[in-house]
């Protein structure tokens, strides 16, 4: 009850070891507390926190407009109330070289199990969308150098996402991504990717972990966990799912509530209120003063 039994450090070890053992790690998006419990309870590998739920949620577009201590203070609220290693979506860093460490510290104390940095140019944008363009290498590198030399934990993972595909083609994202690897990252998200095909080569040019990232709606097709696996690809991140899927139905609970007069028909779609109640550990919060009453008496 109240926050997560397992201390972050263990949570990263956790995570580091998952990903040693070679199997593909699924990790839904959280687009609240309450969602990263509901994740844990399923049996997922971990949490996502997302830059485009993220913002979403406060009603913005996805074009680098919130700020380090947004996301921190979001991705820390989410990444208590689970025992599940959660990994952090941080944009470019929010700033400079030296932003990005204090950016990744943040994100340590906030007990994260690791953040993925990318190369856009600032202000970013979805990776999904045209016109987004890359630094040049060096400031990319710089970025990735500044948020392995700030971890405290080793085993903080810091993931270098690239963006290049888009800008510079499959070859050029291919060479941006060895030497973020070359730079110290510990892991590849290579971005909006067209398709298997394009998995693999990643897969035959690099030897650290993969982050596949299956959104929906976006440039790539949706993969199955299989074939990722087959694929050789080592965590997939579904960070959007679970809010378009909240808000789909939310618009349509909200249509048949003006509609009908009642949200009567709409019951055996809700979560109930034992299910929420279960999801909160209601009941322990309820026990947590027994042992002093008892005690008294
Ligand atoms: C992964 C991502 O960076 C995110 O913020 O969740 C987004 C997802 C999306 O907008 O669909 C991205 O791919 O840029
Ligand atoms: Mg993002």
């Amino acid at each position: 009850m109240l926050y997560a039994t397992t201390p972050a450090a263990d949570k990263r070890r956790i995570f580091r070891d998952a990903l040693a053992s070679g199997r593909l790690l699924r990790l839904p998006g959280a687009f609240n507390p309450l969602s990263a419990r509901l994740i844990e309870s399923k049996g997922f590998d971990g949490v996502y926190v997302s830059g485009a739920v993220l913002s979403a949620d406060l009603g913005l577009p996805d074009i680098g407009l919130t700020t380090a201590t947004e996301v921190t203070a979001r991705a820390g609220q989410i990444a208590r109330m689970t025992n599940l290693p959660a990994l952090v979506d941080a944009d470019t860093g929010f700033g400079e070289p030296m932003n990005v460490a204090r950016t990744v510290q943040g994100l340590e104390d906030a007990g994260l199990a690791g953040c993925h940095i990318e190369d856009q140019v600032n202000p970013k944008r979805c990776g999904h969308l045209d016109g987004k363009d890359v630094v040049d290498d060096e400031t990319a590198l710089r970025r990735i150098r500044a948020a392995v030399d700030g971890r405290r934990d080793p085993d903080f993972l810091v993931v270098a996402r690239t963006d290049a595909r888009a800008v510079m083609g499959l070859d050029a994202a291919i060479d941006r991504a060895r030497a973020l690897v070359d730079a110290g990252a510990d892991a590849v998200f290579p971005e909006a990717l067209a398709g298997p095909e394009e998995f693999a080569a990643f897969r035959a040019a690099l030897d650290v972990p993969l982050l596949a990232n299956m959104t929906e709606f976006g440039k790539g097709r949706l993969l199955t966990a299989q074939q990722l696996t087959d694929l050789g690809m080592n965590i997939v991140i579904y960070p959007v799912t679970l809010l378009r899927l909240a808000m789909g139905a939310a618009s349509a609970g909200l249509d048949e509530i003006l509609e009908s007069g009642t949200q009567e028909g709409l019951l055996d779609r809700m979560q109930t209120r034992a299910q929420l109640y279960d999801l909160l550990d209601y009941a322990a919060y309820g026990h947590f003063d027994e042992g002093v009453f008892n005690f008294r008496l």
